[in-house]
């Protein structure tokens, strides 16, 4: 092939197949992104672009798409995939090009996907992907055999160590330059039952004809799930996993956490003794220094707690944690598909509403979406931290566990138990007489979690991280330190001159409100700019103690709040982060994905609700228990 060959014109491929088949990773070693891969159906929910130019030097535009068993188009996710195929998303052509990713070990299904692709009459190219696992079994495929049964060109592939790469890109040029003219899919009917039966016979047929299993059938997953998804043993394995991560996230981050606190401490008492006092001199150690810096303290926490997540996904452990839960879920009216979305909202309600798009029922995923932001998201771990640090003794009970990681458990299981209890709620009062309907979830097979794709995956969070704490937060905090700097106290004026200031104006006007939680108004006026979120509740109270403090109390917020806060005080603002309603981009994203502004107000009052009710039980118990 010469150049003359390439016509300017940019040629689309999409990549269509099973969940977990490797897409993604198909994707990213194609076209060089770093999109989500993780051992677990379902992660994949949008449609995502990406370029890469083949050795001919023809522009290719690649579509990721979420993974599906057949264009019959059951939930959001797979109706974006059969839209895609057949053209029929506004102002996008079809694919010129179908690449159907299968998993070489588990072929029954994604046969039949390609035999209803091929329905379509659109151009497919057939990767068979994980063939090191296949090989590794004994599975022998004959690939040309496989070929012509399809009557499609099939290639083989390692995703994950870029094998086959190359060869999809020289496949790709010979298609380019000899594409038939293919008719759109206008024609296009969704198969009846029958016919998908149908489909299926011939499947298996090939599979019969071209795949020879080995004689000794691969028996360590096996082993594995017998106690992994006992009941009992199971469930505990599964209580332990979690536990191990709380306490990880206080004692392995502490010495971390300490080292960042006291760095942020030491530049704080740099910068007052190198600038004159005075408004700049404020603004870097009050706003930047003891606002931004009281959040950023808190990266080793986020990076241990998804260094856990990312792990447990990629080792496949995740899908049998849906699979314990079910029943759980299940007796609260949650469907099992729920699960994955309401684990990704620990990290941030946001992807984990997107991920609801897995779920086909309506109801359910309304359900879903209405109590995905009740988990625990990594925005509230500087929040805990923070008020668990100061008030919750670093001790040891019962000889060996921690504390301080206790109470983080705690509150994370205090989150689950209300989401459960909401959706409980929800069920019964809007769709009491409802059967979700059963729970299929294709557990994928255990695989060593690969180093490179965890450090890409932990890295990625803490850029999120570092990337939140330079714009909202930041924002968020130049507007505190303004707030509270401003006016400034008249000359001769009594008390900590934030008294004088907007903020403290506006925290006082609040302040009846909150009272009976025990909240303060600079816990009230913290909440405010904690709508953006809500870690800035944290760099906001750390601004404005620093401020009213003056020089001494800039590095140590934490001690501040021990000294000015009572302990019912701190454990009602806890149990108000249970909750903590305030997150607009939560609330944006409950609105776009529900289509409609009533179900984000209905989320933002009843989360309020919740926090204002746990804060005020809170407080009272607390103080009737001799804490306040
Ligand atoms: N050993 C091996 N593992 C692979 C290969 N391709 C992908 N994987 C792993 O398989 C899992 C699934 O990969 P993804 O790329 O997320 O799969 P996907 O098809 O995009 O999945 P969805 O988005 O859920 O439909 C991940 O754990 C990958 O690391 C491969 O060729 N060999
Ligand atoms: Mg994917």
């Amino acid at each position: 092939m010469t150049d003359a060959d390439v016509t300017n014109e940019r040629f689309h491929l999409a990549l269509v197949g099973a969940p977990n088949s490797g897409k993604t990773s198909l994707f990213n070693a194609l076209t060089g992104s770093r999109q989500k891969v993780a051992n677990y159906a379902g992660v994949t929910v949008e449609r995502k672009a990406g370029a890469f130019v083949t050795p001919a030097g023809r522009q290719v535009t690649l579509l990721d798409l979420p993974g599906t068993y057949s264009l019959r188009g059951r939930s959001p996710d797979e109706e974006i995939t059969r839209d895609v195929v057949l053209g029929k998303r506004p102002g996008e052509a079809a694919p010129d090009l179908v690449l159907c990713i299968a998993d070489a070990t588990n072929l029954r299904l994604t046969l039949r996907l390609i035999l209803e692709l091929k329905r379509t009459g659109r151009p497919l190219l057939v990767v068979l992907n994980m063939f090191d696992i296949a090989q590794r079994r004994g599975v022998s495929i004959d690939v040309d055999a496989m070929s012509a049964a399809l009557g499609v060109p099939v290639i083989t592939s390692i995703a994950v160590k870029k094998a086959g790469v190359e060869q999809l890109r020289h496949r790709t040029d010979e298609f380019a330059a000899n594409m038939p003219a293919v008719a759109a899919g206008d024609g296009w009917t969704p198969l009846s039952l029958s016919e998908m039966k149908a489909l299926q016979r011939e499947a298996d047929r090939i599979i019969r004809e071209t795949v020879t299993m080995p004689t000794k059938p691969d028996t360590l997953t096996t082993r594995v799930d017998a106690v992994v998804l006992h009941p009992v043993a199971g469930l505990a394995i599964l209580a332990l996993i979690l536990f191990v991560m709380f306490q990880a996230v206080f004692s392995w981050a502490q010495p971390l956490m300490e080292l960042l606190s006291d760095s942020f401490g030491a530049l704080g008492t740099l910068v007052a003794q190198v600038l004159p006092e005075g408004i700049l001199q404020s603004f870097l150690q009050n706003g930047l220094i003891a606002g931004v810096g009281s959040v950023l303290v808190f990266l080793p926490q986020i990076i241990i707690i998804f260094l856990f997540i990312l792990l447990l996904e990629d080792f496949g452990y995740m899908a049998r944690a849906a699979f314990l839960m079910d029943r759980i879920m299940g007796g609260a009216g949650l469907h099992g598909r729920a699960f994955i979305p309401l684990l990704s909202s620990f990290a941030c309600a946001i992807p984990g509403i997107m991920a609801t798009r897995v779920i086909d029922n309506r109801r359910d995923r309304l359900t879903t979406i209405l109590i995905a932001p009740l988990m625990t998201c990594s925005a509230r771990i500087p929040v805990y931290t923070l008020i668990i640090s100061a008030f919750i003794p670093a001790e040891t009970v019962w000889g060996w566990i921690n504390l301080q990681g206790l109470v983080m458990f705690g509150l994370y299981v205090a989150g689950i138990g209300s989401a459960l209890a909401a959706s409980f709620v929800i069920k019964f009062f809007m769709w009491r007489d409802y059967q979700p309907a059963p729970f299929m979830l294709e557990l994928p097979d255990y695989k060593l979690p690969r180093l490179k794709s965890i450090a890409i995956g932990v890295t990625t969070r803490a850029k999120m991280f570092l990337q939140r704490a330079g714009t909202t937060i930041l924002s968020m905090m130049i507007l505190i330190w303004f707030l509270a700097s401003f006016p400034q106290a008249p000359a001769g004026a009594e008390g900590p001159a934030i008294n004088y200031s907007l903020a403290a104006m506006i925290g006082k006007f609040l302040e009846p409100f909150f009272a009976p939680l025990g909240f303060n108004w600079q816990i009230t006026v913290a909440l405010i700019p904690g709508m953006a979120a809500r870690e800035v509740a944290v760099g906001a109270l750390g601004t404005v103690y620093a401020i009213e403090g003056g020089k001494e109390a800039a590095d140590a917020i934490g001690q501040a709040l021990a000294s000015k806060w009572s302990l019912a005080t701190a454990l009602s603002f806890l149990a108000w982060f249970i909750f903590a309603p305030q997150c607009a981009s939560t609330l944006a994203v409950i609105r776009r994905e529900t289509g409609s502004t009533k179900w984000m107000v209905v989320t933002f009052l009843y989360m309020f609700a919740l926090a204002y009710v746990a804060s005020l039980i809170t407080y009272t118990v607390a103080k009737a228990a001799g804490l306040g």
